[in-house]
């Protein structure tokens, strides 16, 4: 079997089914048709409850025609019978008792299905093209407690917000967040942020406000606002994210509130947190935009592009205020230039022991990482701070007398004080940590992530390399993540590869190397399967060896920090 068999073999399960309810465009470019296409191609199984039929085409809708009350409940009986859905998208609901069938039957399946699926609502309102498809005064608050995630466009969000029956709702307490440090952004931006965090408490769901419309802003901007998220770091949690693109000036863009919506689906059904989903989805109508082309005479289509594999395509992360980490405000990113790799980190143990790490370097490890858990902050016993230095005074110059890439975890600030020739750093050390000191010293960057989402942050530093963690199970450390896992891994491994060394972590040893291999990572690091070895030099080289006969064998060696 060579890699590429494994990496297709491994992706290609049974797909995942997703449904949409929402309203059929006759001219295949938005509603049922796009979610089915975009569904297909992002290899889940796509199921369809039909809410409206439309009369239309490229340049206009001549007739919309709403499906009989016994006829959408007939759809979502025989489909939740038979077909139950890991996801489903709600689009075009066309009326008032369409609203409030679905609310009902929410609430039921919810009771009995023992996976409630993951709800997205795509509240439609108003075509791009203008035409109206419901009533102004439309009352989603039947929804509320029954979405995970809504994705109105500014119309939609306004609408919500300030005009319909969900108004009443509105608290006026709950206030501008005035006090938030934000770089020269517009009184409108703020708007958005404040309603979107509105709506959010009201539906007590994500939030995802969608800038696309919104031509007053330079680039295409989303507001996400998060609640919690099980699975994601707690920096991210609570939180409130800038999602930047650069605006894609096209005709070309019928059904792309329809296709995101329905991409969401898609990477939720795939198992990826909603961070992932979002910024997939994201990426996913980026490409379909700028592939996107014309049929009939009016605006075109999107094109369909498969999984997305373009960290052009990505968009910006900026986080814009989170109640669990309250220094973190309104920051863009600086550019660092982090010194490269100077050689591949192959088998890159993680260790705690001086004796250990003395070992491994006499055993030819020429890339090691110095992790201990000895606090220098919040350490009251100064013999420990002591201690700390001086370990670190000690691997830094073993280290050097071997000639090798040592990484000290964590302590950033004694990595800097003692030059070291690179320091690891975790999701949550971003937003205290001096990335530009350690970059201005020419020391070496590694950051940790567990998401594409998180993986996505690290790039946006340009670090040395990007670990990604943890794959399998770990006794090593308590995880917020789940584990990633194989296909995950290959995933995340396609898209950063190219610009990154990659390292795998978590549970990996002697026996499961083979399967690392193949998802084509760089480099992989391990804390048990060398430190809690009898022999750690000698399982050091055993995995070394092993992992160089197979980086060879599938013509995958390592990647050196050159192609960054
Ligand atoms: C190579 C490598 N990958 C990941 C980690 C984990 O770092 P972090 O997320 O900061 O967690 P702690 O190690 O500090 O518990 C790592 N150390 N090395
Ligand atoms: C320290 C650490 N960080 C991880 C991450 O995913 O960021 S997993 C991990 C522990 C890895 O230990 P072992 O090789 O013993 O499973
Ligand atoms: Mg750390």
């Amino acid at each position: 079997m060579n890699s590429s068999t494994f990496v297709s073999e491994s992706i290609m399960q049974t797909p995942p089914i997703v449904w949409t309810i929402a309203g059929s465009d006759s001219g295949g470019g938005a509603g049922i048709q796009a979610d089915l296409l975009t569904m297909q191609d992002l290899s889940c199984h796509g199921c369809s409850v039909i809410t409206t039929l439309t009369a239309q085409n490229s340049v206009s809708v001549s007739l919309v025609e709403t499906v009989s009350q016994s006829m959408l409940l007939a759809q979502l009986t025989s489909l939740c019978a038979d077909l139950p859905p890991v996801a489903i998208k709600i689009g075009l609901l066309a009326s008032q008792a369409q609203v409030n069938i679905l609310a009902d039957w929410l609430t039921q399946i919810r009771s009995t299905l023992i996976l409630a699926p993951f709800v997205v609502l795509d509240p439609v309102m108003v075509a791009s093209s203008g035409a109206s498809f419901n009533p102004m005064d439309l009352d989603f608050s039947p929804l509320i407690g029954l979405i995970d995630l809504l994705t109105p466009n500014q119309h939609e969000l306004g609408r919500l917000c300030h005009h319909c029956v969900l108004a009443q709702h509105r608290n006026d307490n709950l206030n501008l967040e005035s006090s938030i440090e934000i770089d020269p952004m517009s009184t409108l931006q703020l708007q958005l942020i404040n309603d979107a965090k509105w709506l959010s408490n009201i539906f007590k769901c994500h939030v995802l406000a969608k800038g696309g419309d919104a031509h007053w802003q330079y680039d295409a901007t989303d507001i996400y606002v998060s609640t919690s998220v099980p699975g994601a770091s707690v920096a991210h949690s609570n939180a409130v994210f800038m999602l930047s693109s650069q605006r894609i000036v096209t005709n070309n863009n019928h059904g792309s509130g329809c296709t995101l919506s329905s991409a969401i689906a898609c990477f939720i059904a795939h198992d990826f947190v909603i961070h992932d989903a979002i910024v997939l989805a994201k990426a996913y109508v980026n490409r379909g935009l700028a592939l996107g082309f014309s049929l009939g005479q009016g605006p075109g289509v999107l094109a369909r592009t498969g999984w997305p594999d373009d960290l052009q395509a990505m968009p910006l992360i900026k986080l814009i205020t989170s109640d669990n980490l309250a220094q973190a405000s309104f920051k863009h990113t600086a550019h660092n230039d982090f010194k490269s790799l100077q050689k591949p980190l192959g088998i890159y143990p993680v260790v705690d022991d001086l004796n250990i790490l003395k070992q491994l370097l006499s055993a030819g490890c020429k890339t090691i990482q110095y992790r201990t858990k000895l606090d220098s902050d919040t350490c009251s016993d100064s013999l420990q701070r002591l201690t700390l230095e001086t370990n670190i005074i000690e691997v830094i110059k073993l280290g050097r007398e071997f000639h090798a890439q040592l990484f000290i975890n964590d302590h950033w600030q004694l990595a800097l004080k003692h030059g070291a020739f690179g320091v690891h750093l975790g999701q949550e050390d971003l937003a205290t940590a001096d990335l530009a000191a350690i970059a201005a010293v020419g020391m070496a960057l590694g950051l940790s992530s567990h998401s594409y989402f998180e993986a996505l942050l690290a790039h946006q530093h340009s670090p040395s390399y990007i670990a990604l963690g943890h794959i399998f199970a770990t006794t090593t450390k308590q995880m917020p993540s789940a584990p990633q896992g194989i296909t995950k891994l290959t995933r995340y491994v396609s898209l950063f590869s190219r610009h990154y060394p990659t390292v795998a972590i978590g549970g990996i040893n002697l026996s499961n190397l083979e399967v690392i291999a193949m998802t084509g990572v760089g480099d992989v690091a391990v804390v048990r399967a060398v430190s809690a070895a009898a022999d750690p030099a000698k399982a050091y080289q055993a995995l070394n060896h092993k992992w160089l006969q197979l980086t060879r064998a599938l013509s995958k060696p390592s990647v050196s920090a050159e192609v960054r």
